[in-house]
């Protein structure tokens, strides 16, 4: 099944995301790439929608900021993207304070296990402010810092109003702060669709995919259930689960009951909702250092335990 890519662009206010996204579209269409769009303006008119050529599907945040609304809004949009259209790309584009690891998880929705395909989170620095960060709030300056280490490539853009030798320092400044990420300098967020992909384009395949996921900062595993699970032994095992797992979602069932539950674990806490429809029994792990075959064996094991 044909996945659609999606880039993630995140950078303040005034970075250049709209000018990148207005390029990057170019080239889509270009490329006769069927292509749809995510935006998230604070407040409730939004502006950039207006750069968006008429034939891309447009699906808007509105009143408030995307990781905010992220478990509801964003999943449902995607949703109805992906069952209205035949997309190759979807880009979403954070509000200028939102944080890109909020959006990833929501794209990394069980719903969207065989739908979607994250290439990057694309981080846009404007070179200037970068340079003058010191004179931003202390809340503004960490999420600065948050949106470029966890980044996948990180845009160092408005070169033109910094010196060789300052754009050398910036350089050396990001680095240090992501050393994975992958740095260019643009202007007029001048960029090759390509270099922002960290996946093939086409003919996906099971080893690519699970690539990309080791190039990505943040790991995701997706399992399957085939049979319910016992509600202790799954507790007992989330319990003594490594702590780099931090962000667990997904549905299913338990031996106790008939009923489908989406979980939801984060920040150490577990909830369980019911729900009224039957929904396919997947689970996404999501961590920093996730062994993919650890999990698998793992859930396996669970499974086979909770049969007995
Ligand atoms: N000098 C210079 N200006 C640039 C460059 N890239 C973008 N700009 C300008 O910077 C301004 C902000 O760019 P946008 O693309 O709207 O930035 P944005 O991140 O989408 O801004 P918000 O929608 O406010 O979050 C615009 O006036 C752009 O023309 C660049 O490389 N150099």
């Amino acid at each position: 099944m044909k996945k659609a890519e999606v880039f993630i662009l995140s950078g303040f206010l005034g970075s250049g995301k709209t000018t990148l996204l207005t390029n990057l579209l170019t080239q889509e269409k270009e490329l006769d790439r069927k292509v749809a769009v995510v935006m998230n303006e604070l407040g409730s008119v939004s502006i950039d929608s207006d750069a968006i050529d008429k034939d891309t599907p447009l699906k808007e945040l509105l009143n408030g900021c995307v990781c905010c609304t992220i478990q509801g809004q964003l999943e449902v949009h995607l949703q109805g993207l992906l069952k209205e259209n035949d997309l190759d790309s979807i880009y979403i584009e954070t509000t200028g304070v939102a944080h890109p690891i909020e959006v990833l998880d929501a794209c990394l929705s069980p719903l969207f296990a065989d739908q979607l395909s994250v290439q990057s989170i694309i981080t846009m620095v404007d070179a200037k402010r970068w340079q003058e960060r010191a004179s931003i709030s202390i809340r503004l300056h960490k999420l600065l810092k948050e949106q470029v280490r966890h980044a996948d490539v990180i845009l160092i853009n408005k070169i033109d109003q910094l010196s060789e030798s300052e754009q050398a320092q910036t350089v050396m400044e990001i680095q240090s702060i992501n050393p994975k990420g992958k740095c260019l300098l643009t202007q007029y967020a001048r960029v090759g669709l390509d270099a922002l992909r960290l996946d093939r384009p086409h003919n996906i395949d099971a080893h690519e995919s699970t690539h990309v996921e080791r190039d990505l900062h943040v790991k995701s595993y997706v399992h399957q259930f085939s049979v319910p699970l016992d509600l202790d032994l799954f507790e007992e095992w989330l319990k003594k689960m490594p702590d780099t797992i931090y962000r667990i979602k997904g549905y299913l069932k338990f031996t106790h009951s008939q009923n489908t539950y989406l979980f939801q674990y984060s920040y150490g806490m577990p909830i369980y909702m019911k729900e009224l429809m039957d929904y396919p029994m997947n689970v996404v792990f999501i961590g920093e250092d996730i062994s993919r075959d650890w999990l698998k064996n793992e859930m396996n094991r669970l499974e086979v335990l909770s049969t007995l």
